[in-house]
């Protein structure tokens, strides 16, 4: 069978509802750079008095992104977080173009296409995707309705980058209707591997929707490997046939006449600013009052997580109900704290993890918490910003202990807060995180034993090891910041030659090979950091 093209004609993706070829917007006084993600960057607060506020969100993304959007006329793209609602609001400095969404789309394409089919099966399959045509349908409509926004949004030649596994079909959507902006799109969660991959039964789409961006960007180089597998196995596209580095040695899809890079870029956080947060006195003074009101334990364990199924939080509460039984912890002198954020909570696997979850913490307590002071801590609420701060200062142990996780910056934060050189983090080995935190006592979530082991041997360091680790882990952590992460992404965008990009030179295109419908012989990495290829860190530097 021959190659399918990408830009090849009608098809579900790119053809709009009336069948016709959709037509390329009139021109274009547009913002200069422009993001689109599902959400936008701020969230809307009513206050007591009825009054509205929009909040900027506090994630990484709108705190790297911000200067870029305000320093260049941006524009962002993206739904309100609220169903049925036309709400547009008004942001100083960046045009925002809200996308409304029907309580039916967010049952289908948030709720269901995305967090209940993509999400689980680029998540190892922890639970079982759910694979509904109407679900996918919404997709596509939603996508449509996302590039559409993006293309009156962008102004002649400007740049976009799409956010994230809710918009995968936005980047071929946008270029068939503005074929002169450049196209960035970065995936925050893993990509999986291809034999899971192979379950999607829309999966050529979906890698032909995100080969209409000039740049692909991955946390992990196996990612990016594995897209380069199907890209010319499902598109019959020629790639590049080396391996990819991080912010470095880019792979190539050459699609027609369009070359497509494909690269790793492990994204981070704002290390200088919170690490200067959590050194100021306020902060301290209250991290010494949490201390105090959880009874001046000799160990606080600290997990910190969306309630998700892929965070591990059930992992990590079995270990310590173990180690409590074997008389390795001591009920009386250790306390975890358990804050978790709620999230997709009509999601019927969500409901079924969390009374998992609560029943977990109602064991360890009944069985080993005294009148007065329960072992577990556990707060279903989101937790203010400077608050969570206090507690990553707090903690003698961070646990971050996810069956799989695209990067994890909560791990990078509690590094990033410590200051002092103080506390441990214990950190899976199934997170973006690992391969740059190597100091980190890591373990395999899946073995219990192990995990146990390494909450232990965090618990016991002797205070120079403990500095010895954190130490390498902030040096790392401080290097690689959120900043960092987005310039190589732009500035690997922004490239106009393969020259340019000194770690691209020599690249060679292997031949593109028919679609295929069984299994690959060859396997490509999963994008595991297991084993982990050290990325550049300056831990090791
Ligand atoms: O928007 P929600 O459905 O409420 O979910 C929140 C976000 O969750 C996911 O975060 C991922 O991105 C992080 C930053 O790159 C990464 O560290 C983490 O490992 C990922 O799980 C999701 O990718 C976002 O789109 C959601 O907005
Ligand atoms: N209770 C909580 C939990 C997490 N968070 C923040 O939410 C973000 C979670 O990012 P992450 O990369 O660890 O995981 P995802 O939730 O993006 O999958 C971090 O910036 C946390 O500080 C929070 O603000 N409050």
């Amino acid at each position: 069978m021959a190659p399918r093209p990408v830009e090849s004609g009608p098809d579900p993706v790119t053809d709009t509802a009336s069948g016709e070829r959709p037509h390329r917007t009139a021109p274009h006084d547009g913002a200069e750079f422009v993001v689109v993600a599902n959400r936008l960057p701020v969230d809307k607060e009513v206050l007591p008095d009825g009054t509205v506020n929009w909040k900027r969100s506090p994630g990484g993304l709108v705190t790297a992104l911000e200067p870029i959007l305000r320093a260049n006329t941006g524009a962002w793209v993206g739904w309100s977080g609220i169903p049925d609602s036309d709400d547009n609001p008004d942001i100083e400095g960046i045009d925002i173009h809200a996308v409304p969404l029907s309580a039916q789309e967010i049952a289908e394409y948030y709720e269901g296409f995305s967090n209940a089919t993509l999400w689980p099966l680029y998540h190892d399959v922890i639970v079982k995707p759910e694979y509904h045509r109407e679900w996918w349908n919404t997709y596509v409509e939603v996508n449509r309705r996302f590039a559409e926004a993006a293309s009156k949004a962008a102004g002649e030649g400007a740049i976009v980058w799409v956010q994230d596994y809710q918009l995968q079909l936005v980047p071929k959507m946008l270029r068939m209707l503005r074929p002169d902006v450049k196209i960035g799109f970065f995936l925050h969660i893993p990509f999986p591997p291809v034999e899971l991959f192979m379950q999607m039964p829309w999966r050529t789409e979906i890698v032909e929707g995100l080969l209409g961006a000039d740049l692909i960007g991955f946390h992990l180089p196996g990612g990016a490997q594995n897209f380069l597998y199907l890209a010319r196995r499902l598109a019959g596209q020629a790639t590049s046939k080396g391996t990819v580095g991080v912010r470095s040695r880019f792979g190539v899809v050459q699609v027609g006449f369009r070359t497509v890079r494909v690269g790793a870029f492990p994204i981070s956080i704002d290390s200088g600013a919170l690490a200067a947060l959590a050194k100021t006195k306020r902060i301290r003074d209250r991290a010494a009052e949490i201390r105090r009101e959880l009874g001046n334990p000799k160990t606080i364990m600290l997990g910190v997580d969306r309630l998700d199924y892929t965070k591990g939080i059930d992992v990590r509460l079995k270990a310590i109900s173990e180690l409590l039984a074997e008389g390795r912890l001591d009920a009386s002198e250790t306390v975890m704290l358990q804050l978790a954020t709620p999230s997709r909570e009509r999601v019927e696997s969500y409901k079924q993890m969390r009374a998992g979850i609560e029943q977990l913490v109602g064991n360890i307590n009944g069985n080993y918490a005294t009148v007065g002071h329960p072992v577990v801590q556990y707060l279903h609420r989101p937790v203010p910003r400077e608050e969570l701060i206090a507690f990553f200062v707090a903690a003698d142990v961070m646990l971050v202990t996810p069956l799989r996780d695209g990067m994890n910056l909560v791990a990078k934060e509690y590094v990033a807060c410590r200051t002092d050189l103080g506390g441990a983090l214990v950190l899976s080995e199934f997170t973006g995180a690992a391969a740059e935190l190597r100091s980190a006592y890591q373990a395999n979530p899946y073995d219990l034993d192990g995990v146990k082991d390494a909450i232990e041997a965090a618990v016991k360091q002797s205070e120079h090891e403990g500095r010895r680790r954190m130490r390498a882990l902030r040096r790392q952590v401080l290097a690689h910041d959120v900043d960092k992460w987005a310039r190589s992404f732009l500035g690997t965008l922004n490239a106009e030659s393969e020259t340019e990009l000194s770690a691209n030179r020599g690249v060679e295109l292997v031949e593109s090979a028919a679609p295929v419908t069984e299994l690959p012989e060859l396997r490509p990495a999963t994008e595991s950091a297991v084993p982990a290829e050290s990325h550049d860190t300056a831990e090791n530097e």
